[in-house]
């Protein structure tokens, strides 16, 4: 079965190259620079120690999707619509269509630009690219779905290499991802420290906490059950991964619109429908967004003097 993958970055490589290194007929869409690199060279997965080249087609055009059984999507949550939107008129009208992103509401947007199901996919790996057509692995990899095919997109999926579960209740996975997230990502974006030294702080633990707790209130007048090991995640974050910095942090280093709308923001946007106040995720939401208006209006400056 052709399988294609619409965003060729960190989670869509990871991805593409273990099913392409399993047999199976791979396209990624990404951007130019990554199609040509790849197409010359192949795609670089850098795993356990090993550098394995995997054989995929790279593309830039979407409509590389036509003909494929199955369509992951792994844009970041800002691009869904678009992504959504360019993809649909070359879907074949069997294939099933993943959402591998981070967030609640991308699988539902999908779908509704898409006028089919959308399975959602609580995707728990750490990968990173380290050049145009180089993607490393650096932890994890699992993957939890739920929705109609998803117990043979699960089996496809582990006779790859990928574990992955059919959950009874993926979007209370999708949420306790999203609450560990508000707690931990802005945090790190605004201190610029390692979450191991971020944690050390007078008072930090405690604010996470309390940006969990809030955030629980809505996920409970969502109806959804979150399970209260959240808390405990948000302890263990800071000791396991003590040298790490939020991928919102890093999208803010290096000038690129983070998810924060889809994190913070989507707490305050669903408190709001509910009624409900939610100030501290509100104040991570504005402080992030101001930064990367800093940083956009910095970059805008920098261009001009050098102009
Ligand atoms: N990286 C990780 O370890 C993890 C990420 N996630 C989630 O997975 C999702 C994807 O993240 P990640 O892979 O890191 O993101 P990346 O930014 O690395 O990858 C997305 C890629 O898609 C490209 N892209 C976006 N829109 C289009 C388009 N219309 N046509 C072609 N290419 C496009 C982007 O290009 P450009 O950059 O030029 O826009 C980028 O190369 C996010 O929701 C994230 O939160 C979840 C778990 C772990
Ligand atoms: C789990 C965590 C916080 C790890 O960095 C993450 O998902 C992110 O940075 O977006």
């Amino acid at each position: 079965m052709k399988i294609a993958v619409m965003g060729a970055g960190a989670v869509g490589c990871y991805y593409g190259a273990m099913l392409a290194l399993a047999g199976h007929e791979v396209v990624l869409i990404g951007r130019a620079g990554f199609a040509a690199e790849v197409t010359r060279n192949g795609l670089v997965l850098e795993k356990n120690g090993e550098r394995l080249v995997a054989r995929v087609a790279a593309r830039c055009d979407p409509a590389a999707v036509a003909g494929a059984g199955l369509v992951m999507v792994c844009v970041k949550s800002g691009d869904t619509e678009d992504a959504g939107r360019q993809i649909a008129p070359h879907l074949a009208p069997g294939c099933t269509v993943l959402s591998l992103q981070n967030g609640v509401s991308n699988a539902e947007t999908l779908a509704a630009i898409l006028g089919r199901p959308v399975l959602p996919v609580v995707v728990y790996v750490a990968s990173r690219m380290t050049d145009a057509g180089v993607v490393r692995h650096e932890g994890r990899g699992d993957l939890e779905l739920a929705g109609d095919g998803s117990t043979d997109v699960a089996s496809l999926l582990n006779a790859a290499g990928v574990e992955t579960r059919v959950s009874s209740d993926v979007m209370a996975s999708l949420w306790a991802k999203l609450v560990v997230n508000c707690a931990i990502n802005p945090l790190s974006a605004m201190t610029g420290l390692p979450y191991g030294k971020m944690a050390e702080q007078d008072g930090m633990p405690e604010l996470m906490q309390d940006i969990v707790r809030e955030a629980l209130t809505v996920a409970r007048a969502e109806g959804v059950s979150v399970s209260s090991s959240v808390f405990e995640t948000v302890r263990t974050i800071p000791v396991t991964m003590a040298g790490q910095h939020s991928s919102t942090a890093q999208d803010l280093a290096r000038g690129r619109p983070t998810e924060i709308d889809f994190l913070n923001g989507e707490i305050v946007k669903r408190a709001e429908e509910h009624g409900l106040d939610v100030p501290l995720n509100r104040a991570m939401t504005l402080l992030v967004k101001s930064a990367e208006r800093k940083r956009a209006e910095d970059g805008q400056t920098s261009i001009e003097e050098r102009g």
